[in-house]
């Protein structure tokens, strides 16, 4: 498993992008840099980062030889390996939020972006970004966001976390390639942040209603309890889940 590592770039998930179209990158190369200059969020959000301090790394998962039934998949192996590699590290409280931020003591401490490569129609491969907060101490106008060194005191080595994820990604990719998508899906639920517990969301056109979350389905929506048994399924565009 390669690791590049650069000083700055614009965004490893572009960076990464550029590459696997100019030559042939193996499969779980990877991408770190010290600084974004342009770094991405889900839904076109941007991702700040305090350079050198978190870790913001991609990471290319060749798909042309895996069997994928469905793209929710890979979000299920990178979501899980996450989780594994920060319990690892004694990273109290852990969970998922939908689909695939990782809490810790109900703070966002890692978001993911996932970008698939499509050849010939085919989904070919995966760039799949990670921003963990690891040594940053404050996130000025983010509640909601922390670090793993805000919440266990401890600073931590990038290079040993990105290793750990790097491994739990080898490992989660293989139990997907082997058949155990819905033994991974029971995992993904069982750690799925405010399931079971009365939640507010806020849909595409900005009302708010309650629910349940209840689970996710094959292709990943988010199955919500809206009133008694009525389950109703949002993908990412149709629903924002407010804690
Ligand atoms: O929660 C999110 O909105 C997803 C954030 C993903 C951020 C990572 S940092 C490394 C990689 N490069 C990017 O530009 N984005 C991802």
């Amino acid at each position: 498993m390669t690791i590049i590592k650069l000083d700055a770039t614009d965004s490893t998930n572009s960076y990464l992008k550029r590459l696997q179209t100019s030559e042939n990158v193996e499969d779980f190369t990877a991408v770190m840099a010290k600084k974004q200059t342009q770094g991405r969020g889900q839904m076109g959000a941007v991702w700040e980062s305090q350079a050198s301090k978190n870790l913001t790394f991609s990471v290319f998962k060749d798909l042309s030889d895996f069997s994928l039934e469905t793209t929710f998949g890979i979000s299920l192996a990178v979501s899980l390996a996450i989780r594994k590699a920060l319990q690892a590290f004694l990273i109290p409280q852990l969970s998922v939020k939908w689909p695939n931020d990782i809490l810790s003591v109900d703070k966002k401490i890692c978001g993911v972006l996932i970008e698939n490569v499509i050849k010939q129609n085919a989904i070919t491969g995966s760039i799949i970004g990670i921003g963990l907060n690891v040594n940053q101490v404050a996130f000025d106008h983010l509640p909601r966001a922390s670090s793993l060194k805000m919440i266990t005191g401890t600073v931590y080595n990038l290079d040993e976390m990105a290793h750990a994820i790097l491994n739990q990604l080898k490992v989660h990719f293989d139990l997907l390639e082997s058949g155990d998508f819905l033994a991974l899906k029971a995992e993904y639920e069982s750690c799925l942040f405010r399931k079971n517990k009365p939640s507010t969301f806020k849909d595409a056109e900005g009302s708010l209603f309650s629910g349940f979350i209840k689970g996710v389905s094959n292709f990943g929506n988010l199955q919500v309890l809206v009133e008694d048994n009525i389950i109703k399924e949002f993908d990412l565009k149709e629903v924002t889940l407010m804690y």
